[in-house]
């Protein structure tokens, strides 16, 4: 079986272009200027996240959302982070608030930041990466304000891919705060409450101390790799006819592979993720989905 290609950079365009329009349809119908504000805060030098804070200040601009960047060294402060949140967070002009992470293990001279206390001083109304408490009690609760930006791209994928998970087994490889968890909850919700009708599935989150996991990962109608190990599941570890959505992005020399390898997976599933072009875009596009809805829920 060769597996059809799930391709995410167009969705991820279709989305913006929707976002786009949201923007443009909600001046006029209000009758007032409508341009949400997004500030990226970014610490240190990272190249990657440099990378990402600029596609995401570029493509807030592409939708007629203003994009801000605050850029603090590495050898910031715990408090110099926690007192730009809390200004932020007090600004009536910024709609959305995001932490580019991982924040800098040597930050905060040399003790490394609390990044969970960075977290849970954003304002939930602004937390359009949806990782406040708030937000993440109500998404577990099935009653979500903003949903998770790569957890509700894949959801989006699926969707606008005619892929339901209804009543199959899904196994989510990884248990992170920002992919697995919630998007293990997200699948197993019922109809409606993530926004789409891919909801109902029987979802498994399976780890690094699953026993036989790639047994468990053969269990999988619909597989997602959210591991950070690149190519970790192999062509082996697939049920003939999967879904395979590959969450990983990992370089490997001057290589951006993912958390499948996936000249083998494409031999066995029926529909396969690529990395790049497949998850990481829609990751964006939901960011500046939320931003309009921070921005709308504030004017409410
Ligand atoms: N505050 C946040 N931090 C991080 C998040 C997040 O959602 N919020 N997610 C990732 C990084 N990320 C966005 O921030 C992100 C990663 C990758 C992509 C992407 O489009 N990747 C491309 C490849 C790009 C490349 O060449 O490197 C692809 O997969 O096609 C977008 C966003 C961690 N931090």
């Amino acid at each position: 079986m060769t597996a059809k290609l799930l391709d995410g950079k167009r969705i991820a365009a279709e989305i913006r272009e929707e976002v786009a329009q949201d923007v443009k349809a909600t001046a006029v119908s209000t009758g007032q200027p409508f341009r949400p504000c997004l500030v990226a805060v970014l610490v240190g030098e990272d190249p990657a996240s440099k990378v990402y804070v600029r596609n995401k200040q570029r493509a807030c601009e592409k939708a007629g959302i203003e994009g801000r960047t605050h850029r603090l060294p590495a050898e910031s402060t715990q408090k110099d982070l926690m007192d730009l949140v809390a200004q932020l967070n007090e600004d009536p002009s910024v709609n959305g608030i995001l932490v580019q992470l991982p924040l800098p293990k040597n930050g905060n001279a040399g003790a490394g930041f609390n990044e969970r206390a960075v977290l849970d001083a954003i304002d939930p109304l602004k937390d359009v990466d949806c990782f406040s408490p708030v937000n993440v009690g109500l998404l577990m609760q099935g009653r979500p304000r903003f949903l998770p930006c790569t957890p509700h791209g894949i959801i989006q994928l699926l969707h606008r891919e005619n892929i339901s998970v209804a009543g199959k087994n899904v196994v989510v490889v990884g248990r992170s705060d920002i992919v697995g968890k919630p998007m293990a909850m997200m699948l197993a919700q019922r109809d409606g409450s993530c926004g789409r009708d891919v909801a109902n599935a029987t979802v498994t989150i399976a780890h690094s101390r699953t026993d036989d996991l790639a047994g468990v990962c053969r269990t999988a109608d619909c597989l997602i790799a959210a591991v950070g190990v690149p190519e970790m599941v192999k062509g082996n570890m697939i049920k003939p006819g999967a879904v395979v959505i590959d969450v990983g992005i990992n370089r490997v020399g001057d290589r951006l592979v993912g958390d499948v390898a996936f000249d083998e997976a494409s031999e066995v599933a029926s529909a396969i993720t690529p990395v790049p072009g497949g998850v990481g875009p829609l990751t964006i596009a939901m960011l500046l989905h939320n931003t309009v809805m921070a921005a709308k829920l504030q004017s409410e």
